[in-house]
């Protein structure tokens, strides 16, 4: 996949670019929804012999537009989101950088530049997409702005069993809500964060449970305080294990500014401070508590465990 960053005004012209099917969104996630609107660029390419290509924008618009909620947070940052648009198998990623100067194109001119200006033939967009300054632009209006050059496609609302759209908003609610379990329905994956492993205070090892505390890299939306079934990749390979979220009131009586991430993986051994790890939120077992000593917090921790390897059973593959 080619990846290209365009910042506004950009100084393409139509001949460095083949024909193609676009899919326009922000895409954060990619979810169901999104993939949906991807794969018909993809099916549209292939049926009209164009090349397939995703718009994107970044950083969200809400930051620098100054909205009262700001995304500063991801479901997948662009790294992430990068990867998975690859792996569906599309030949063009366009990232343009969201200014407040973008974002004052009339709806007219951002078609022109943006659209017809990169060689696009087929634009594929959700029902809700809207686009140009204020989002005047939309998809009754593409027709008129498109000056009979290409064609487009609306996809129509993908909603989940309780008839709400699936979008990024709902999932980054159910997120900060600990409810990882969901996220396969809405993902198609589950929510998956990305650190490194860091030294954390060494009791783990004299309580029994030696731990991975991992820095996990601040653009990812981060599950609430609490205890979680995981499964974590280290060097490649995939692992499962509990992962506690907080702050260990049973040791400290100030919160630090962060929580702390912390996995303990089964049958494991090894020394990997300074290695990269992925953490995959399976499912949420409870809240963090305040234990009245270290024997109850072991107690509790390998009811834990017991929990987790009962769910990774039952949920093999
Ligand atoms: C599955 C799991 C659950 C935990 N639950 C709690 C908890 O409810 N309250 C708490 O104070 N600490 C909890 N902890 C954190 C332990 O206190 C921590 O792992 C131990 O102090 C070691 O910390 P260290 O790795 O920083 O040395 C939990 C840890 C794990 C692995
Ligand atoms: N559930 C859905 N069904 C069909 N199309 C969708 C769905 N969700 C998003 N789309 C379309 O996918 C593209 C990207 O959507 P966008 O990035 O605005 O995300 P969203 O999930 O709608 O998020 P938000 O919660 O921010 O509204 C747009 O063209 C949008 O219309």
């Amino acid at each position: 996949m080619k990846l290209i960053k365009l910042n506004h005004p950009h100084e393409y012209r139509r001949e460095d670019f083949p024909a193609m099917a676009m899919a326009l969104g922000y895409f954060d996630g990619v979810h169901l929804g999104h993939q949906q609107v991807i794969k018909e660029a993809k099916k549209e390419a292939e049926a009209k012999g164009l090349k397939s290509a995703v718009m994107t924008f970044d950083p969200h618009p809400s930051v620098v537009l100054g909205k009262s909620v700001q995304h500063m947070e991801y479901i997948t940052p662009l790294d992430d989101k990068t990867r998975i648009v690859e792996d569906i198998g599309v030949d063009y990623l366009f990232v343009v950088n969201f200014s407040i100067e973008f974002s004052s194109l009339l709806p007219q001119e951002f078609v022109d530049q943006y659209i017809i200006g990169l060689n696009v033939h087929h634009v594929v967009a959700g029902f809700d997409y809207s686009y140009g300054k204020m989002g005047k632009g939309n998809m009754e209006t593409i027709q008129f702005h498109s000056r009979g050059k290409f064609d487009f496609t609306v996809v129509s609302k993908l909603s989940n069993q309780e008839e709400e759209k699936v979008s990024s908003t709902l999932i980054r609610t159910l997120l900060r809500d600990g409810k990882v379990e969901e996220m396969p329905t809405l993902l198609g994956r589950f929510h998956t964060t990305k650190g490194t492993v860091i030294n954390g205070e060494r009791r783990g090892r004299t309580i029994g449970f030696p731990t991975a505390n991992v820095q996990m890299e601040d653009q990812y939306i981060l599950p609430p305080t609490g205890v979680y079934a995981v499964k974590i990749q280290i060097e490649g390979a995939w692992h499962e294990g509990v992962c506690n979220v907080g702050y260990k009131p049973t040791f400290h009586k100030e919160k630090k500014d962060k929580p702390s991430v912390e996995v303990h993986i089964f049958n494991f051994n090894k020394e990997i401070y300074g290695e990269s790890a992925a953490i995959e939120w399976h499912l949420r077992l409870r809240s963090e508590r305040k234990f009245e000593g270290i024997q109850q917090l072991v107690a509790q921790i390998e009811k834990d465990k017991q929990e987790a390897l009962l769910y990774f059973e039952k949920n093999k593959g």
